[in-house]
């Protein structure tokens, strides 16, 4: 993991997450060039972008899943992590119930065979309750709903009670009452001062709820607070530059057009 590499500087003591001229991808093959930047302590970002432009590709390598082809992409060493990928990479044929998945948010503590304490099953009741899935523990996972299994994601995230949580699309093909749910834990997260990443395609959802954004179009089109980044120019030279991309061109070209709003 690039965060507990002791060859690497430490990242900088106000940020959470710092990248410095990362480029990042699969093989001989960039998803993400020459992304410089950090995302403060506290915050709550959305990464927005079209389409392959390497949103999930930059969270990877934020968890670490993902080393970087170039530069460096640095988190907290203090920061304890949670991450939810997007939903098309679970296995929901998995035999677990619902209590059991949430609990997998305990691992970091007890172990994946650790015996659970009474504390340990109140935090996954609690977590429940807080998503709307109480009377849900003994469903197994396989019979849920996409914006139930959305639900019982979130809740094993709230029992990890990480400093630093990443979650990519928790949106997709979610009703908009379930919406309105989990975007109300996130502002709570937000609230209770952790730093909180979220990759989302609803651009009405980034306007509404997240004070900060960075656009992604393969190299990073804009970064900052969301009223400058997601505006329709900045949206257009990201549609424009992602639909040029030449899957074929040399990886390591410099970025042509300078970022605004990169802290
Ligand atoms: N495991 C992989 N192996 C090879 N290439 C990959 C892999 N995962 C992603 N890519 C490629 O990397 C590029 C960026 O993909 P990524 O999933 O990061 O984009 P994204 O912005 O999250 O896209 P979307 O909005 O469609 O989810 C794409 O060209 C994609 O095909």
């Amino acid at each position: 993991m690039p965060r507990t590499d002791p060859k690497k500087p430490p990242c900088p003591a106000d940020a959470c997450i710092a990248f410095e001229d990362l480029t990042a991808g699969y093989g001989s093959h960039a998803a993400i060039h020459h992304l410089s930047g950090k995302l403060e302590r506290g915050t709550l970002t959305a990464v927005v972008g079209p389409n392959g432009s390497g949103k999930s590709t930059l969270v990877k390598c934020i968890t670490g899943l993902l080393a970087p082809m170039s530069g460096t992409c640095r988190v907290a060493t203090d920061a304890s992590l949670a991450y939810l990928p997007q939903q098309s990479e679970l296995d929901r044929s998995f035999p677990a119930r619902v209590v059991d998945l949430v609990a997998l948010g305990l691992w970091r503590e007890r172990g994946l065979l650790g015996r659970h304490r009474a504390e340990d099953r109140r935090a996954v009741a609690d977590a429940l309750r807080a998503v709307g899935l109480e009377g849900f523990e003994t469903r197994p996972i396989d019979s849920l709903s996409g914006g139930q299994l959305q639900r019982a994601l979130f809740a094993r995230v709230l029992v990890q009670d990480a400093d630093l949580i990443l979650l990519d699309e928790p949106f997709n093909a979610i009703d908009e009452k379930t919406i309105r749910d989990l975007i109300g834990l996130i502002l709570h997260w937000h609230g209770e001062g952790r730093t909180v990443v979220v990759v989302v395609h609803d651009l009405d959802l980034v306007r509404a709820h997240f004070p900060q954004a960075l656009l992604l179009a393969r190299r990073p089109i804009a970064w900052g607070s969301t009223a400058e980044v997601v505006t329709p120019d900045n949206m257009r030279r990201a549609r424009q530059f992602q639909e040029a991309w030449d899957e074929k061109a040399p990886w390591c070209e410099p970025s042509p057009a300078p970022v605004r709003g990169v802290a």
